[in-house]
């Protein structure tokens, strides 16, 4: 469906050009230039809501919010960077259920002064994000603010039943799917105010969800899931409560990769399992299945769960970060 048409700045974006000198509809036209349709989309960006077609009984919604400051930094990461990761969190969620993200909204709040280049940057990269998994952004709202403030919504699908967090019982495995503990090395990294290792500042700047790991989890029987935002043994934590089981990690079966060991060393010998067990914003996935099942490619055993509650490592209460909260 056509959009209501204005001029791309983006055409001859002045170098500088602040969001104030380009204009609320004009921008509103740049941004959403960006943004690809899907089949499933009838009336995308440009009306008072969209439409779209569903296929499945059943829609799957989840919604994230990002802060500057609070979750990025315009210092750490770049514009595009920032849009995959919005992205790429939002998507993860849907991913955590089993499904597959369809479509997603954008909200957001940035100051008059910020210059145009960075919110089209970011819309760019929060495309190519959402064309990983063939999403469409079909809509959105812009006001100013005092800093830049995200908030997406997701909605997505699921062929099979969705996975939730309460459904783990005693004798299943625990599992995880995706890099984990990289994305804290790098921010750790980057809070020293430093650039390297560069594979753990760009998993943070720019998270690598196992997007297919989700619907191949439920397709094999997955009895509970999560995706890993604030912290392993935190979301480890929501699963055993959800479920009423305890859960126990076994550290030696986690994947510390090579940097965060020379992290962990430069930062005055604390342990790289430490990342592993703690670290966020990542996005792996945690699963539990079956002790007889067959795990699909890209997951691997790290725990077992129990009659009982709470979480353990290697069969003892792990005092310490367990993983990010706000408040
Ligand atoms: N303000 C709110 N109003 C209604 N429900 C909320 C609110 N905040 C959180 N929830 C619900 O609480 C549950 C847990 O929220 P949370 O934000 O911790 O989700 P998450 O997937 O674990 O983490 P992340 O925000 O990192 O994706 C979700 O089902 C969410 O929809
Ligand atoms: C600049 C900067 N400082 C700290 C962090 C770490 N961090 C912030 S919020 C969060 C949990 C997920 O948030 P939510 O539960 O709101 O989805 C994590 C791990 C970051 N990403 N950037
Ligand atoms: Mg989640």
């Amino acid at each position: 469906m056509a959009t209501d048409q204005h001029p791309d700045p983006a055409a001859a974006l002045e170098p500088g050009a602040t969001l104030g000198d380009i204009g609320e509809f004009a921008l509103i036209s740049a941004l959403t230039q960006r943004f690809p349709q899907g089949e499933q989309v009838l009336i995308g960006p440009g009306d008072d809501a969209a439409v779209l077609r569903v296929r499945t009984g059943h829609v799957v919604v989840s919604t994230d919010l990002m802060v500057e400051g609070r979750h990025f930094r315009r210092d750490w990461a770049s514009a595009a960077d920032v849009g995959h990761r919005a992205a790429a969190q939002n998507i993860s969620d849907i991913n955590a259920m089993g499904g597959t993200a369809t479509s997603l909204t954008i909200g957001i709040a940035a100051p008059v002064d910020l210059e145009a280049q960075w919110l089209l940057d970011f819309a760019q990269g929060f495309a190519d994000e959402c064309a990983l998994v063939g999403a469409s952004v079909v809509g959105g709202d812009l006001t100013r603010g005092d800093q830049v403030v995200v908030a997406v919504t997701v909605l997505g699908a699921c062929t099979v039943a969705p996975v939730v967090r309460s459904g783990a019982g005693p004798g299943d495995v625990l599992a995880v799917a995706g890099r984990q503990g990289w994305a804290a090395g790098g921010l750790a990294v980057l809070g020293r105010g430093f650039r390297s290792p560069r594979v753990l500042v760009e998993a943070y700047r720019r998270p690598e969800p196992p997007y297919a790991a989700g619907p191949a989890a439920a397709d094999a029987g997955a009895t509970s899931m999560i995706d890993v935002s604030d912290g392993l043994l935190s979301e480890v934590a929501h699963l055993a409560t959800a479920s009423g089981v305890r859960i126990d990690v076994r550290s030696a079966d986690l994947e510390v990769p090579e940097p965060l060991h020379a992290v962990a060393a430069a930062l005055g010998g604390v342990d790289p399992v430490g990342f592993v067990l703690s670290g966020g914003d990542d996005h792996a996935l945690l699963a539990t299945f079956p002790a007889d099942a067959d795990l699909p490619e890209g997951w691997a055993v790290i725990g077992s769960v129990a009659e009982g509650e709470g979480v353990t490592v290697d069969g003892a209460v792990r005092t310490g970060d367990t993983g990010w909260t706000h408040f």
